[in-house]
Formats: structure tokens, C-alpha cells, sequence
């Protein structure tokens, strides 16, 4: 593999010195941002970053052997991170689109049977090959729009042979597509028809079958679960949360999303990693997940999608909570792969400034998904993902907004997206 030298970007953002810990209030809108930046990679690794004469200085020498991009009138950032994805399902929703635009709810579509129950049905009927091929073209639009790791969930099962049929397929894609793939396990999704009546009895079955299950095939790594009003209780969640905890499995929910339902409360009280959605978080909740540390994965693209108010992800950073960016991929209530337009949903609809939502995307995101130390910044011998944006500035990366500015995208030291084209 020959190097790779990236020259003289308008900016570079390069990665800061300590990043062992999740950003936070201030710390959230710097950026370490570099002029007439460049970047040399080698053998898949992020060698040097600094100005042009600086690197010049150290591989002058060496320029003839390198393949060299002229970055000049771009912007250089990490490659993005999306960590809460439902990546692996079968078919979409737009027929559900058209019933809200005509006045019925997310959740009365749901209890109708359509929304999750829909995709559910549609999952459990794919084979693994169609859900693999389905999954693989999106994966393809991630790296598109500058995305080079995501999070993806299972959850359209209900069973444990279709949760673990989502789960291998994320894994193969893991091995065979260059977007790097970390797995959550969902089981706790909705409630199926069948146990309408007896919402514990489920609650039971995933502990006691397929938690243990899914611990054992090491084919996740997170336990999520949709902790709503109607779907499972903070009591009930809680017990699927711990019980992924005995069995290594870190805790993530989704939480407070249509309405408040102490969910923040539950992510800080469980230690959760992150806590997912937060629109209607209570305050309380949110000063008991910054005094834990627990991120907050924003999902203001599906508050746009639903026509709701988004989270108040200024008030969160303001009161001391990591904040993440998530596109929540996924065919009922975000059906997006554009990480920049939820940084910019972040920027017009939360209060954050464009430094933020970069960070939030990238840094913070990686640690949502605990991948801090190997993802989300241009770090000296990090594993080089990096992005070429076709602006000439990190603002315009926002303002110019609803376009698509990827140019370039190498994945671990290869170029992969040329001209915003896959290679
Ligand atoms: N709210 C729960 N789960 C997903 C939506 C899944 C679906 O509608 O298919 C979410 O995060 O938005
Ligand atoms: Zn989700």
C-alpha cells in the first residue's frame, strides 16, 4: 500500500491531545483546526498531521512514493461516526409516511400493527441474503455521505433466531464492507402482538432466552431497549438492562422519546452508556446523566421526520452532558443515511454551534459506541479514516446545507469515495 499524502487542505481537523474522555461543555466547541493543513498516512495509520511546511519538512524526501491529494479549497475532518443505527431491516415505510402526513401518530400506527410491528414482519420474512444485500447498499450511501463507522442494532426480530439472523448479518458486513460495524442487541424493541397481554412474560424471555443467547454468540456487544409508554415500562427495562449487564453486554436505551417517562433517570441509574432520543427528558434526568457521565445521542432528524420538538441539546452541553449525533437510520421514524444534515438539524434545531455538532459526530459519537481511543479523530497513529469535504471550512460543512460535500474518503489508509463517487 503506498502512502498516502493529503496536501495543503483550507483547514485540517486535526485531533486534540487528550481524548481519552468524552468532550463537555466548552470543551465541545474547540477544534484543533489547522491551515494549509496535511496529513501523511502509511500503511493504513494516520502518520503525521500538521501544516504543509511541516510535513514537507519530514517526508519531503518521500513525496515521489506517495500518492498525493491536493486538498486545497477543502476541508479535512475524521471520518463521521453514527452510533444508533438500525441498519439491518427489510423494506420501508412510506406508506406510514403518508398516514402522519394525514394526521395519525407514530404510536398509533404502532399499536395498529404497522410502524416496528411492520418492519418486524417484513425482516422475519427476508433471507439473510436479501437482508445482507438490502443492508450493504446503505452501507454504500454511509460512506457516501463520510460515514466510516456505524452502530447497528437488531430489533426487528422479536425472536431469537431473526435477532440473531440481523446480528450475523451486521457481523458479515463488518468483515466485508470497509464501514466498520459495531452490534447492539435490540430484543426489547416492541412488544410482540402475541404477548399484548402479558408484556412480562416478554420481558422474561428476553432475559432468561435470549439475552444469555446472545451473550454466549459474541455477536453484540450493547443491549438497547425502547423504554416508552406503551412499550416497556422503566421497570421493566431496567431489568433487561441489568440483566444485560451480567451478562457483559454495556447498557444503552432509548429513552424519553415521545414522552417523559424517566428514561434519563434509568440510563444514569443503570450507568448506561448512552442514553438515545432524550426529546422530552426531564431536567432532573438530565443533571443525573451529566453527574454520571452518560452521553446523550441526539437524534434531531427523527424529531423532524415525526414533527416534534427536538431535544434541547443546548441545555444538555450547557448542564454537563457528552452530547452525541445520530442519524437513527431506520425505515419508520428516520429514513436517512446523511450524518451532515443531522449536524445541521443540530446546528438550526438544538442550538449547537457548527464546532459542536462536528465533535458530536465524531469524537463523542465514537465514544457513545465505545470506540474513543480507535475512531472519531485525526490522531497520530489512529487507524486513518478520514474524509475530504468539498467546503472550504467546517462552518460551510453546515451552511451549505442539504448537499452532500463528501469528495474523498479514505477507510483505514485506502481511498474508497474518489470524487464523491465509490471507488
Ligand atoms: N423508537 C424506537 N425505535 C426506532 C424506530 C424504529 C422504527 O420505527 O422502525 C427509533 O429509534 O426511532
Ligand atoms: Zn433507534
Amino acid at each position: 500500500m503506498k502512502p498516502i499524502f493529503i496536501r495543503h487542505a483550507s483547514q485540517v481537523i486535526a485531533g486534540q491531545k487528550d481524548q481519552g474522555d468524552p468532550l463537555t461543555q466548552e470543551a465541545m466547541n474547540v477544534l484543533n483546526v489547522i491551515e494549509d493543513g496535511s496529513v501523511w498516512i502509511e500503511e493504513g495509520v494516520i502518520k503525521r498531521v500538521g501544516t504543509d511546511t511541516q510535513l514537507v519538512e519530514e517526508f519531503g524526501s518521500r513525496v515521489e512514493e506517495a500518492d498525493v491529494i491536493d486538498a486545497r479549497g477543502k476541508l479535512v475532518t475524521p471520518g463521521l461516526v453514527d452510533p444508533h443505527t438500525h441498519l439491518v431491516h427489510a423494506g420501508t415505510r412510506e406508506n406510514e409516511f403518508d398516514m402522519r402526513l394525514n394526521g395519525k401518530t407514530y404510536m398509533e400506527i404502532m399499536n395498529a400493527g404497522g410502524g416496528i410491528h411492520a418492519t418486524t414482519r417484513a425482516t422475519r420474512e427476508a433471507t439473510e441474503e436479501e437482508l445482507y444485500k438490502e443492508s450493504y447498499e446503505r452501507l454504500n450511501q454511509f460512506l457516501l455521505h463520510g460515514v466510516t463507522t456505524v452502530e447497528a442494532k437488531s430489533g426487528y426480530g422479536m425472536n431469537l433466531e431473526v435477532e440473531m439472523r440481523q446480528l450475523q448479518v451486521a457481523s458479515e458486513l463488518h468483515k466485508d464492507h470497509p464501514v466498520d460495524i459495531v452490534r447492539t442487541f435490540m430484543g426489547a424493541h416492541v412488544v410482540p402482538p402475541e404477548y399484548k397481554e402479558d408484556t412480562d412474560a416478554f420481558v422474561d424471555l428476553v432475559i432468561d432466552h435470549m439475552i444469555p443467547k446472545v451473550a454466549e454468540s459474541g455477536l453484540a456487544e450493547f443491549n438497547d431497549v425502547f423504554c416508552e409508554r406503551g412499550v416497556f415500562t422503566p421497570e421493566q427495562s431496567k431489568r433487561i438492562l441489568e440483566a444485560g449487564k451480567a451478562y457483559g453486554l454495556h447498557p444503552k436505551i432509548h429513552a424519553d422519546e415521545i414522552e417523559p417517562y424517566k428514561g434519563a433517570e434509568l440510563a444514569a441509574e443503570v450507568g448506561a452508556i448512552s442514553a438515545d432520543h432524550l426529546l422530552r427528558a426531564s431536567d432532573e434526568g438530565v443533571r443525573m446523566m451529566a453527574e454520571r457521565g452518560v452521553m446523550g445521542v441526539l437524534l434531531p432528524g427523527t424529531a423532524f421526520f415525526l414533527m416534534a420538538d427536538s431535544a434541547n441539546g443546548r441545555g444538555m452541553i450547557d448542564a454537563g452532558v457528552p452530547v452525541a449525533l445520530s442519524t437513527d437510520c431506520n425505515p419508520g421514524s428516520s429514513p436517512t443515511v446523511s450524518l451532515p444534515l443531522i449536524m445541521n438539524l443540530g446546528c438550526l434545531k438544538m442550538g449547537m454551534t457548527p464546532a459542536e455538532v462536528l465533535n458530536a459526530a465524531t469524537v463523542n459519537a465514537a465514544h457513545a459506541i465505545r470506540r474513543g481511543n480507535v475512531a472519531g479523530s485525526l490522531s497520530e497513529g489512529r487507524k486513518a479514516d478520514v474524509v475530504i469535504h468539498n467546503t472550504p471550512n467546517f462552518m460551510q460543512l453546515q451552511y451549505r446545507y442539504g448537499v452532500n460535500h463528501t469528495d474523498t474518503v479514505i477507510k483505514a489508509g485506502k481511498v474508497v469515495v474518489k470524487g464523491g463517487a465509490l471507488v
